[in-house]
């Protein structure tokens, strides 16, 4: 990637300066973002600029107030303003326009009113060793996940956010050409049931059972039981203290390990072993830090907001860990896909 940045002069510029110039503003800059999703602005402009009195109407706000939202967002890029008018950018267009299932509406607000609130409470997190921001969640279990089933609400924003993002990433799983021989599916913390619907959407053949905890369950009932008929059942269940269901011939992690330790891993991944058939296997699907642990800024958020909020440990591991620990629970074939969009690889391992 070229990050050379030039000044007007045509001199380059530190890329890290100008960086830490957006990086110091980010916070802000980004709730302008929210908001301006939150109003539907870029929808409004999606292929039609607009005066600054058309936009008065379309968002309701008070003059002032829609002065310096537009300011903010047109300073991050993504609206331009020409001849008076204001349009969105390329990206806009192209990233903030949908209302889908996909929408990076639904995920940026899932992190504002979820993650970011936690961030606040790293430093305290980080020292302590575990994740102290999950106080502000009613409840006494020791995982957000668990917390939120107090929540309600918060838990389908929750979800909506997650499910979001899986679908923006999680192509490079369904065509990875690993389900062109699976039959029976076990997707263990599989969520609201996305990635099993679009799995068994793509894949005839297939059909999935997605595990989860119960409250979880009832949502995926809820968004994928509807189309998919029997295709895709549910079966409610803790990780750590109830079996997985047998009779599948491929167990998948999706976006789920990297919330534990080293030495959970293990037991979950001995777990599918025992559930698995003679040549069956397990797929690690998630984010990978790069293999000098130095890059990747969506791993990087991942890793933060596991260890402040979401279950006091776990990280984006690099694909080396996990493939050891694939051997250590005895699977053999143990290969990754790697470098797949949003820092994501795909780890494999064969029963023997
Ligand atoms: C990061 S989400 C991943 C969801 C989905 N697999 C995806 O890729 O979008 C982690 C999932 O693990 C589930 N989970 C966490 N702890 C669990 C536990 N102890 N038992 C069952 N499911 C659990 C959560 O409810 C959540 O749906």
């Amino acid at each position: 990637m070229d990050l050379t940045v030039t000044n007007g002069s045509g001199e380059p510029v530190d890329p890290v300066l100008e960086r830490f110039h957006l990086l110091v503003n980010a916070p802000a800059l980004f709730n302008a973002l929210t908001t301006a999703l939150e109003l539907d602005l870029f929808t409004a402009l999606s292929g039609r600029p607009a005066s600054f009195d058309e936009l008065l109407g379309t968002t309701g706000l008070p003059p002032h107030s829609l002065r310096v939202l537009l300011h903010a967002v047109c300073s991050t890029g993504l609206l331009v303003r020409r001849d008076g008018r204001y349009e969105n950018s390329g990206v806009a267009e192209e990233l903030l326009t949908g209302d889908g299932p996909d929408s990076w509406r639904d995920i940026l607000i899932g992190w504002r009113e979820v993650y970011y609130p936690a961030f606040a409470r790293l430093t305290e997190a980080l020292e302590a060793g575990t994740n102290t921001a999950l106080s502000a969640f009613p409840g006494h279990e020791a995982t957000l996940y668990r917390r939120l089933a107090h929540r309600p609400e918060l838990e389908a924003v929750f979800h909506r956010a997650m499910t979001a993002f899986t679908l923006r990433s999680v192509d490079a799983l369904v065509d990875s050409g690993q389900f062109l021989t699976t039959r029976r599916l076990l997707d263990v913390g599989g969520g609201d049931g996305a990635t099993s619907a679009r799995l068994v959407a793509r894949h005839p053949a297939l059909v999935s059972t997605v595990f989860d905890i119960p409250t979880v369950s009832r949502l995926a009932r809820r968004t994928t039981a509807p189309d998919l008929g029997d295709r895709v059942t549910v079966h409610p269940g803790d990780l750590f203290t109830d079996s997985f269901p047998e009779g599948h011939d491929t167990v998948l992690f999706s976006h789920v390990l990297e919330i534990f330790s080293g030495e959970q891993i293990v037991t979950l991944l001995a777990k599918a072993y025992d559930v698995l058939p003679s040549g069956g296997r397990v797929l690690v699907y998630g984010y990978n830090v790069s293999d000098d642990e130095t890059e990747g800024w969506y791993s990087a958020r991942l890793s933060l907001y596991l260890n402040a909020l979401a279950s006091g440990q776990g990280m984006a591991y690099p694909a080396r860990d996990y493939e050891r620990w694939l051997r250590q629970a005895g699977y053999g074939q143990v290969r990754t896909l790697k470098g797949l969009p949003y820092e994501h690889g795909l780890h494999i391992g064969v029963k023997p």
